[in-house]
C-alpha cells in the first residue's frame, strides 16, 4: 500500500485535451511510479453492466459513447447525490492507485471532486487547468450537446480560477505543452519522485 506523494488533478471541457496532457505526462515517468486514474471509468463500468452495454466502447473517443453520455451523466448524478466520493474511490481502485507513488486524475469534472481531493490528500494535490478555444474543440470533433454542455459535469468547475497551473491547447504547440510538462515534473522531483 503507497500513500501517493503527488496528485495531478486535470480539469477542462470535452476536447480541451485532457487525456492527450494526461498521456504525455505520464509517458514521463518510468514504472511503476504513476498511473493514470479516469474518474469516469467505474461510472462507465457500473453503467455498461447495468444496461448490457460495451464497456470497452464506452472508454473510447467513438460515436457509441456520445450516444451514451447523456444518460449516463444523469444516472451518475443520482449515485453521486448520495454519495459524492463513491465514483472517486472505485477510480482510485481500478487505477491500482494504491500501488503507485504519483496519480495523475485526467478528468476532474466537479467541484465535489475537487474537495475530495483536497480534503483527503492536503499537501499532495496539483491543479491543471486545461482549455481551448470553441473552434480547436470543434476541429478535434466536440459539437454542443444539450444536457451535456450546459450540465454540472461540464460546468461545475467554470467559476474556479485558482488554478496551480492551466493551459491553452488550442494551438496544440509541442513548446506550450513542453514547458507544462516541465514545470509539472518540477514539482515532482521537489517532493522526492524520479522522472525521466
Ligand atoms: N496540446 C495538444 N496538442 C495537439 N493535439 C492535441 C492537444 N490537446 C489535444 N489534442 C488533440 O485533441 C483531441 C482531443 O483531446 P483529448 O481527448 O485529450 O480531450 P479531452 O479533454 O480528454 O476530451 P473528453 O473530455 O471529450 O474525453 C485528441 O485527438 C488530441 O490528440
Amino acid at each position: 500500500m503507497t500513500q501517493p506523494k503527488i496528485i495531478f488533478l486535470f480539469s477542462g471541457k470535452r476536447k480541451s485535451g485532457k487525456d492527450f496532457i494526461s498521456e504525455k505526462l505520464l509517458s514521463r515517468f518510468p514504472p511503476p511510479c504513476a498511473t493514470i486514474i479516469r474518474l469516469s471509468a467505474p461510472l462507465k463500468h457500473e453503467y455498461a453492466s447495468q444496461h448490457g452495454l460495451d464497456y470497452t466502447e464506452l472508454l473510447t473517443a467513438s460515436q457509441y459513447k456520445e450516444q451514451h453520455r447523456h444518460d449516463m451523466i444523469k444516472w451518475g448524478e443520482q449515485v453521486r447525490a448520495r454519495d459524492p466520493s463513491y465514483f472517486i474511490i472505485r477510480a482510485v481502485h481500478l487505477a491500482k492507485g494504491e500501488s503507485f507513488p504519483v496519480w495523475i486524475v485526467s478528468d476532474m469534472r466537479r467541484r465535489s471532486d475537487l474537495q475530495y481531493f483536497r480534503t483527503n490528500y492536503p499537501n499532495e494535490c496539483v491543479t491543471v487547468r486545461v482549455s481551448a478555444s470553441p473552434d480547436a474543440r470543434v476541429n478535434r470533433g466536440w459539437k454542443f450537446t444539450k444536457g451535456v454542455d450546459d450540465a454540472a459535469s461540464e460546468c461545475d468547475l467554470d467559476d474556479v480560477c485558482a488554478w496551480d497551473h492551466d493551459i491553452d491547447t488550442s494551438h496544440g504547440d509541442e513548446a506550450t505543452t513542453s514547458a507544462l510538462i516541465g514545470q509539472l515534473l518540477q514539482r515532482c522531483r521537489d517532493v522526492g519522485v524520479v522522472v525521466t
